[in-house]
């Protein structure tokens, strides 16, 4: 027997039911976080990995040590792909949970910063094929994140990019830098110093994402064709050259480590900065932008 998890909605309340799989019927193989739900096809050997933290998906220590334990695993497991994408239609993520941010504890922000530059990290320098579906709104962190993988989608008019400026934070330089990577210099400088989002087809003329989908179970063949059309590489090769194309922007933030975890500890837990975070939370609690 195998045993798997199943997460379903009933009168709105998560429900988390324990599956018993005869495992010669078994076809996914599922282990679920508390805030990222996982299925592993066993046909395809394909991982869908799916954020699911209401409300917005909000990128928090748990979430992130979560999404990082889980690439770890899937790694393990060696499987052919994963697709990341979010179990809300319309939302990818609201970025970085700002909750984390109202802090001026140094060991927090510390701590924090280090996990979130360490998922991303592994994201980025995994071997592993990866395919954001980008299937809502994927503002500041959301959009890094899926700088990260190899291939994104996205589906039709949603947001994506770099809003930190428009909130008077700064985001850091490696976010910059893969934007830059994507689109070129000169459209990042731009869109950093305006804070700008991008809609699904502004994002797709300057290459930030790949392709445009019309919802997210195209946008899941998609990325399931992609992952296919890697088939026939040989796979020791492919993860050579991703390895190559990336190690100058890895060498990068991990020569900058201190340096950039010592601008964000003073940038975010200065007193000006916590004003603007507090004030920018009433703001979109109350929906004025
Ligand atoms: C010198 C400098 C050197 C170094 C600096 C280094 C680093 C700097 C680090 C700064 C980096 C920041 C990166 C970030 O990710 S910051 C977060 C940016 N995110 C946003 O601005 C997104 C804001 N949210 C939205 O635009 C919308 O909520 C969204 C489009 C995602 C969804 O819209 P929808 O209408 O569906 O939902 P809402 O009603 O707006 O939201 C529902 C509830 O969720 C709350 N919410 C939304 N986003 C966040 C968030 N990111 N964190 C926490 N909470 C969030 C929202 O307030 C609503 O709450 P309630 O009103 O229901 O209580």
């Amino acid at each position: 027997m195998f045993k798997g998890i199943c997460r379903e909605t009933h009168n709105g309340n998560m429900v988390t039911k324990i599956l018993k799989i005869p495992k010669f019927f078994t076809c996914i193989r599922n282990f679920s976080s508390e805030n990222v739900l996982v299925e592993v096809n066993n046909k395809t050997n394909t991982a869908i990995l799916r954020l699911s933290r209401p409300p917005v998906n909000g990128l928090n220590l748990e979430v992130l040590n979560e999404f990082e334990s889980l690439l770890s695993q899937l790694e393990q497991q060696k499987v052919n792909g994963v697709i990341i994408t979010s179990n809300k239609e319309g939302i990818l993520t609201g970025g970085i949970d700002i909750a984390e941010l109202q802090t001026i504890d140094q060991r927090r922000l510390k701590k924090y910063w280090t996990t979130f530059r360490d998922t991303f990290l592994k994201l980025y320098n995994t071997p592993l094929l990866t395919v954001a579906v980008i299937n809502g709104h994927s503002p500041a962190g959301g959009c890094l994140f899926s700088t990260a993988c190899d291939y994104r989608v996205m589906t039709r008019n949603y947001n994506i990019g770099g809003n930190e400026t428009q909130l008077g934070l700064v985001a850091p330089i490696w976010f910059m830098d893969r934007v830059a990577d994507l689109i070129g210099h000169r459209q990042a400088e731009l869109a950093f110093t305006q804070g700008k989002l991008f809609s699904t087809d502004e994002a797709h003329k300057l290459g930030l994402i790949d392709e445009i989908v019309e919802n997210t179970a195209e946008g899941l063949s998609k990325a399931q064709i992609i992952i296919n059309s890697f088939a026939n590489v040989p796979k020791k090769a492919r993860e050579i050259s991703k390895r190559f194309t990336r190690q100058q922007f890895l060498d990068k933030m991990i020569r900058d480590t201190d340096d950039d975890i010592r601008h964000f500890v003073n940038h975010i837990g200065s007193n000006e900065t916590q004003k603007i975070i507090e004030q920018y939370m009433q703001k979109l609690k109350s929906k004025r932008f």
